[in-house]
């Protein structure tokens, strides 16, 4: 009304000013002051007018009763916000707000790079002056933080894989994401009910612990190490993590790395609540390199650790030059125990550090040492207490379904067979439409693998604990070196200071050695 009461009483170069000088009037006398969050800056997208519309759509004190729904790609969730024009109150530290959302048509299309949308779209935060002070930059903050939390419980998990080696994104990103949909979670995870639960706890006292951190003047990370024999669901233990705790996994591809400071700015590049993961870390880079460096001795690998400190110049982080030549991967061990444990690593926080591999008695104790790797998970064979969680999850088989002297005999057998979840989940799925037939053929299949061990004797496979025999390791580790991209003689400093001898006891069931 007031727009055309304007435009027919004034002429159109006076009508600017005078609209002008009534909004300062306006102002002068309003006991409110009024910020516009507009969708789009200019031709940046205004990251403030999404974390107010997420924002808004959790509050639940809607003055108005239209809302419009809308559910994000990929999101699991549907959310809620104000409708056109419409207005909703928010109290914050005891001071009453008012939002509007506001949509008026675009005039005309202005020039810009990009097209802009028909409508323009933004919230209007009405404060009273004398409160403008009191919250405005913690109300704000707050919005930002909460509209975070929303989105990570709406939006599945992201993973991140470095796999285009140091290239970065348009946004200057070294990472690349792909939404994350593994289904595998705790429940479904087959290992000893105690040890999943204490790990369980773990976890969450980690996620729960900012306070802890802070107080005991640690940085707020964990290390896990998960080892095990394939097939034992080391990668499905990652995935039962991050949906457990709604963060998301950076799957670090080392081999893609080239020098300590490329790892560096990885990890500065990271968010926190999120799981950063290096899968197979025997496999990767200077370890492989170890069995040229036999003659070291046992003792040396503490020392070379610092030597290499040194040749990286006092925490420089830069490569040596000559190093690997051929200007192949440089990555140092002390570049690693930096990236998970130095002043670099705190550059967020909330972070999980999980190392997998298939031979802990490769890794190097300085990996190893207390304080690094806060826990040590052996994920082992197909234990009795796993099977039954296998048999629920496949087949529907509760506690007690499952015929006692059957029960006895897998009991009996599944040690003696060392087959791993992988191979009986495998069994399962093939035979799952008729339950019966399933558990027949698995105990089979035991049965067999057992006798094959046993008749083995020396076969290629140890029943427990999962290590497998010298030249299976060797081959393995001839077919790892193959992979990597042909290397000169590396950094001399990671030795194989594991012997044979120092190797760890085999475990019969899931363990857990907290450090
Ligand atoms: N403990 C387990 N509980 C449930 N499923 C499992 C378990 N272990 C293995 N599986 C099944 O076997 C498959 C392979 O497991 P997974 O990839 O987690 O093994 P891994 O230990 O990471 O092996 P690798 O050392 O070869 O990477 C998964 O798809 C999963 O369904
Ligand atoms: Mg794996």
């Amino acid at each position: 009304f007031c727009q055309s009461l304007l435009q027919t009483v004034f002429p159109p170069e006076l009508r600017f000013a005078f609209v002008k000088l009534f909004n300062k009037i306006f102002h002068w006398f309003s006991s409110y002051y009024y910020f516009d969050i507009t969708e789009i800056d200019g031709v940046n997208t205004n990251e403030l007018y999404n974390a107010v519309q997420l924002y808004l759509s959790s509050t639940v004190s809607i003055s108005g009763s239209r809302l419009s729904l809308t559910r994000a790609l990929n999101s699991s969730a549907i959310t809620f916000g104000l409708s056109n024009n419409d207005c909703m109150v928010d109290a914050f530290n005891g001071v009453t707000v008012l939002w509007e959302h506001v949509v008026t048509q675009r005039q005309s299309q202005t020039f810009s790079w990009r097209p802009l949308p028909e409508e323009k779209r933004g919230f209007t935060l009405r404060i009273k002056k004398k409160d403008k002070y009191l919250i405005l930059n913690s109300y704000l903050d707050f919005i930002m933080d909460k509209a975070n939390e929303i989105r990570r419980k709406n939006q599945d998990r992201l993973l991140y894989t470095n796999s285009r080696g140091g290239s970065l994104d348009s946004r200057g990103h070294p990472w690349e994401s792909v939404p994350f949909k593994h289904p595998s979670t705790f429940d479904t995870l087959a290992m000893d009910p105690k040890v999943k639960k204490e790990i369980m706890n773990d976890l969450k006292d980690f996620a729960n612990g900012q306070a802890f951190y802070q107080k005991t003047g640690r940085a707020w990370k964990r290390g896990y190490l998960l080892y095990g024999p394939p097939g034992t669901g080391k990668s499905s233990m990652i995935a039962a993590m991050a949906n457990f705790l709604g963060y998301d996994i950076y799957d670090l591809e080392l081999t893609e790395v080239h020098t300590n400071s490329e790892l560096r700015k990885l990890l500065m590049k990271t968010s926190s609540k999120s799981i950063i993961v290096i899968e197979d870390i025997d496999c990767s880079i200077n370890l492989t390199n170890r069995k040229k460096n036999n003659g070291g001795g046992g003792g040396a690998s503490a020392r070379t650790y610092y030597d290499s400190m040194e040749m990286r110049g006092g925490g420089g982080g830069v490569s040596v030059p000559g190093e690997e030549g051929g200007g192949g991967n440089s990555i140092t061990l002390s570049g690693l125990l930096n990236f998970t444990d130095g002043l670099w690593s705190c550059c967020g926080s909330e972070r999980i550090f999980v190392f997998t591999t298939n031979h802990i008695e490769k890794l190097d104790p300085a990996l190893l040492r207390s304080g690094r790797m806060d826990m040590h998970i052996f994920m082992s064979h197909c234990s009795y207490p796993a099977l039954k969680i296998l048999l629920k999850n496949y087949l529907g088989y509760e506690e007690g379904d499952l015929d006692e002297e059957i029960g006895k005999e897998f009991e009996g057998v599944l040690e003696k067979a060392g087959m791993t979840p992988a191979d009986v989940s495998e069994v399962l799925i093939k035979n799952r439409r008729d339950k019966g037939n399933a558990v027949r053929e698995l105990l089979e299949a035991l049965k067999a693998r057992a006798e094959k061990n046993n008749a083995g004797g020396g076969s290629r496979e140890k029943v427990n604990g999962g290590h497998d025999l010298e030249e299976e390791e060797e081959e393995e580790e001839q077919e790892k070196r193959a992979l990597e991209s042909p290397k000169e003689e590396g950094c001399d400093f990671v030795e194989d200071s594991c012997k044979k001898g120092d190797e760890k006891d085999p475990k019969e069931d899931n363990e857990i050695i907290e450090k």
